[in-house]
């Protein structure tokens, strides 16, 4: 992995500090990873009608080797933040920093460096998965998009295992999968162009409860293990709450609550954290 794990803190907007015991001193003061300063996305409007803000004022910073979790209910704003984060998306004030410097969506070169390094897996196997294609091209699909060489077939394998499938795998299609292994193919998928960020999109919530522990477990596990930086997207407080070292509450557009997962769940200091709390049966 090209960025090892490192502490600090990921810092988000809201009201809370997170806790300067959570800095590793091995971060330094290196940028974070990926920030965003004062972010707004708007939407539609005219002379007549305002625009839609999906995003108002958002700060946010990930840091590199931690896990952020952004949680909120259905137009929060959730999908608008990815699509900045993963720069399909550019915004209409404010800014998005990549390693310090503004992350432009002119800059050809500068994208491809972005794309490799920040990879997605999405909520849903059965429609990010093509059908049609072999487990072995799909895994491969993110090397020949991003003109990454070397040995391609012996790449497929080393992050098949890495996620719990066998060579022979290869050769099957998703069809002939779990829901589960599906997922785990999108992971390997998303780890062959040996990112530094992956950012999950609900990457659990179309799972079994029982498969959806497993997968939880081995996001937890190559996050430690290949120092990655995770980025998790969703509704739902428990998952984030299980994943992540820092929690960014999402409402309306706007971050009402960040800071430490712990503190977030035990001490939420937004009325509207405290709701979502009130909803998730057993907390972790
Ligand atoms: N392309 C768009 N055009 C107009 N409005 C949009 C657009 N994209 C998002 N919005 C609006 O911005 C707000 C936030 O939407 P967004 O999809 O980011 O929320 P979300 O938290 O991802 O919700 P969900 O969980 O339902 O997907 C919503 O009010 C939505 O209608």
């Amino acid at each position: 992995m090209s960025d090892q794990a490192a502490g600090g803190d990921a810092l988000a907007g809201g009201d809370r500090n997170p806790a300067e015991g959570d800095r590793n001193p091995a971060e330094g003061d290196a940028p974070p990873f990926v920030a965003l300063d004062g972010v707004w996305r708007e939407f539609g409007g005219s002379r007549r009608t305002p625009p839609t803000a999906a995003l108002a004022g958002v700060d946010l910073a990930v840091r590199s080797g931690r896990s952020v979790g952004i949680v909120g209910e259905s137009g929060a704003g959730k999908s608008t933040l990815l699509r900045l984060l993963l720069g399909l998306d550019s915004p209409t004030r404010g800014t998005v920093s990549y390693r310090g410097a503004p992350l432009d969506r002119r800059d050809r070169a500068l994208m491809r460096r972005y794309r490799r390094e920040v990879q997605v897996v999405l909520q849903d196997p059965r429609t990010s998965l093509d059908p049609r294609m072999t487990v072995a091209r799909i895994v491969a699909e993110p090397l020949r998009s991003l003109k990454i060489g070397g040995d391609v077939s012996a790449r497929v394998d080393e992050v098949l295992g890495w996620v719990g499938l066998d060579p022979d795998a290869r050769t099957k299609y998703p069809a002939q999968f779990s829901g589960g292994q599906r997922q785990r193919i999108a992971i390997a998928r998303a780890l062959a162009p040996s990112p530094s960020v992956l950012v999950g999109d609900e990457p659990v919530s179309a799972l079994d409860v029982s498969v959806r522990e497993q997968v939880m477990d081995l996001l937890r596990r190559l996050q430690s293990e290949l120092g990655l930086t995770l980025v998790l997207v969703s509704h739902d407080m428990a998952i984030v709450g299980q994943l992540c070292e820092e929690t960014v509450v999402l409402r309306g557009g706007e971050v009402v609550e960040a800071g430490p997962t712990r503190e977030v769940l035990t001490r939420p200091t937004a009325a509207y954290t405290r709701e979502l709390l009130a909803a998730v049966p057993t907390l972790p």
